[in-house]
């Protein structure tokens, strides 16, 4: 162990949204490069997992909640928010309900989180394209009405994730350890041009 080195600094990032939106599944792909498929397992309580990323030569610790969708669980969930420096709020591309709740997800946000905590909104599974019911458009424009950022991701292909943590990290970062001229930093559009530069159709 290098003694010299100081601990990276901690950030908590919770993966909220309804059950089956494929929360755990974003973790996994995120931490371990692996899609879960077939069976479900529905998250009970709570979880964590930690990833050390590197932000231009800075290391910062993500520590990444994963919660349980599934209702009977929401008052665990709701103790965990206060601690939340950002969130990913996640809908299923695949599921019109699991995007509708989206609104009240917001107004739980609103309720029990930080009111300066980063929201990103996820609109997941965007690998399936017969069964898909909501349309990258109107994930945008919910996000509009909220001034939230917006990307699709797939845990199936890896579509976004890294970004999605990345994007997040570095808004964090920026926030915490900014220089006192540095411009600040526009997590929307860093997002479009990663996606831009990536090749992703923005059409
Ligand atoms: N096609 C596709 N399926 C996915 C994707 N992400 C998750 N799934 C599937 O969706 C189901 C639910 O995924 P989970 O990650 O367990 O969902 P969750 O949001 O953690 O659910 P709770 O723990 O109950 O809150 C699983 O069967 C996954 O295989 C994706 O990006 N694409």
């Amino acid at each position: 162990d290098d003694l010299e080195e100081p601990d990276p600094q901690t950030f908590n990032v919770m993966l909220v949204g309804d059950s089956g939106v494929g929360k755990t599944c974003l973790l996994v792909r995120f931490k371990d490069g692996a899609f879960l498929a077939g069976s479900f397992i529905s998250t009970v309580g709570i979880d964590f997992r930690n990833k050390v990323m590197s932000i231009d030569a800075v290391k910062v610790k993500l520590q990444i909640w994963d919660t349980a969708g599934q209702e009977r669980f929401r008052s665990v969930t709701h103790a965990y928010y206060r601690d939340a420096h950002a969130l990913l709020l996640l809908y299923d591309v695949t599921n019109k309900a699991s995007f509708d709740n989206i609104r009240a997800w917001l107004t739980e946000i609103h309720e029990y989180a930080q009111q300066d905590v980063v929201v990103m909104l996820l609109g997941n599974k965007a690998d399936v394209t017969h069964d898909r019911v909501v349309k990258r458009e109107e994930g945008e424009k919910l996000a509009k009405e909220f001034g939230v950022p917006f990307m699709e991701t797939s845990a199936k292909s890896g579509l976004n994730v890294e970004l999605a943590f990345t994007a997040v990290a570095r808004e964090l970062k920026h926030r915490t350890m900014k220089e006192p001229d540095e411009p600040k930093f526009q997590l929307q559009e860093y997002v479009d041009k990663e996606m831009r530069t990536a090749g992703c159709c923005r059409s």
